[in-house]
């Protein structure tokens, strides 16, 4: 097999020119991946077996092919429901670039939508969290703008480059799904990054919204560390991952304090979970096996799941899955699908969603979720 394309973790990629503009691209530290094509597979995670076939159909193309291929694509945040995956035709990694046209683009956010109904399910949870039922639930919100006719043609590319810009330390994507829905985002929150078997996961969870002239980087670490509630909410993402990853890891290492993770737009509370798996195991079953983590869903991960599809009252799509690639050896990497739009004809959906546990209040978790629409709010001027 060739190896043509240098790539990240010496993961081998298809040597075939990549179009312009293709169906996916996503950014991850210095690297853009971009891929297209394949037969799309919509496989629902919650049968086992889903993954190993997959990856036994990654493995049959090379075989058919005799070059290397990736898996790529979208996995939603209910397992049960289908995933929207493709093995290359042809894949290509390029150092990561910021288009100089982007750059300083990045203007005041539009205001976030106010939103009675968002701080009314929040009220809810918090009478069940009171009554025992969960401990942590975290709940979203969407917020829907149109864009102008004009700008929908460019509005993909403006908004992923100045994302691109304005989240140097996040993965960008942008995905367009056999639904006919294009995916963009900048996730700050790493699931399964696997090298050569070496893997970490970087939850976040505990948050103050970031803004000019507001709390400095010193300030917001001591606020997130004095504060009791987002220790506890950051404490249950941190021992889901560590359970559900003893199974698959011959070691792991997780620092007992975690620590501050600036983005454009946010402070966070951030554990960086790292360690070796077992050799077989790869980038994709790692992300399925912690997904969801308590930092989208809640604890205890069951009562929570059937919560948020209650008191949300649709289901969340993509929104706060998983967004990836994996290979042949199992490299690979899956980040949350966060800080993110889906766009449908000229019609583009933001989503934010925000942790509940006994202390939150419903205009603080109202104010956060606001917050972090501001990452997409702010790359859209001119486009509305
Ligand atoms: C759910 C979102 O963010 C998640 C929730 C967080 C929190 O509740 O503190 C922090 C980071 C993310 O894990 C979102 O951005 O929509």
């Amino acid at each position: 097999m060739s190896l043509d394309t240098f790539a990240p973790g010496g993961s081998p990629a298809a040597a075939e020119p990549v179009r312009r503009d293709p169906d996916f691209t996503m950014t991850s530290g210095r690297w853009t991946l971009r891929a297209e094509g394949g037969e799309r597979a919509a496989p629902a995670f919650a049968d086992p077996d889903a993954a190993p076939e997959l990856l036994a159909n990654l493995r049959e193309r090379e075989r058919a092919t005799g070059r290397a291929h990736v898996l790529y694509g979208m996995i939603p945040f209910d397992l049960s429901e289908p995933a929207d995956l493709r093995v290359t035709d042809r894949a290509a990694w390029r150092p990561r670039s910021v288009e100089p046209a982007a750059l300083g683009s990045a203007g005041d956010p539009l205001p976030p939508e106010d939103s009675p109904a968002y701080r009314s399910i929040v009220a809810d949870a918090l009478e069940r969290i009171e009554a025992e039922e969960v401990q942590k639930v975290v709940l979203s919100r969407t917020m829907t703008l149109d864009l102008g006719p004009e700008h929908r043609a460019e509005a993909e590319r403006v908004i992923a480059e100045r994302l691109a810009a304005s989240s140097r330390r996040a993965d960008v994507f942008r995905v367009r799904l056999a639904d006919g829905a294009t995916w963009i985002g900048a996730s700050p929150e790493i699931i399964a990054d696997v090298s050569d078997s070496r893997f970490l996961t970087h939850p976040l969870a505990g948050s103050l919204p970031r803004v000019p002239g507001g709390l400095d980087a010193a300030q917001a670490a001591a606020r997130l560390a004095g504060s009791a509630k987002d220790l506890h909410e950051h404490r249950f993402v941190t021992r889901h991952i560590v359970q559900a990853l003893e199974p698959l890891a011959r070691e792991i290492s997780a620092p007992e304090e975690p620590e501050l993770f600036g983005t454009d737009a946010m402070w966070h509370l951030g554990t960086r979970i790292g360690g070796r798996l077992r050799p077989e195991v790869s980038a994709l079953e790692a992300a399925l096996a912690i997904h969801p983590t308590p930092a989208v869903g809640g604890a205890p991960t069951q009562p929570a799941l059937r919560m948020i599809r209650e008191l949300e009252g649709s289901s969340r799509g993509f929104y706060s899955g998983l967004v990836g690639w994996t290979d042949s050896s199992g490299n690979g990497r899956w980040s949350l699908v966060l800080r993110c739009a889906s766009l449908r004809g000229d019609a583009l959906t933001l989503y934010a969603g925000a942790g509940v546990v006994a202390g939150s209040t419903p205009s603080g978790e109202h104010a956060e979720t606001g917050a972090k629409f501001s990452t997409m709010l702010r790359t859209l001027e001119g486009l509305l």
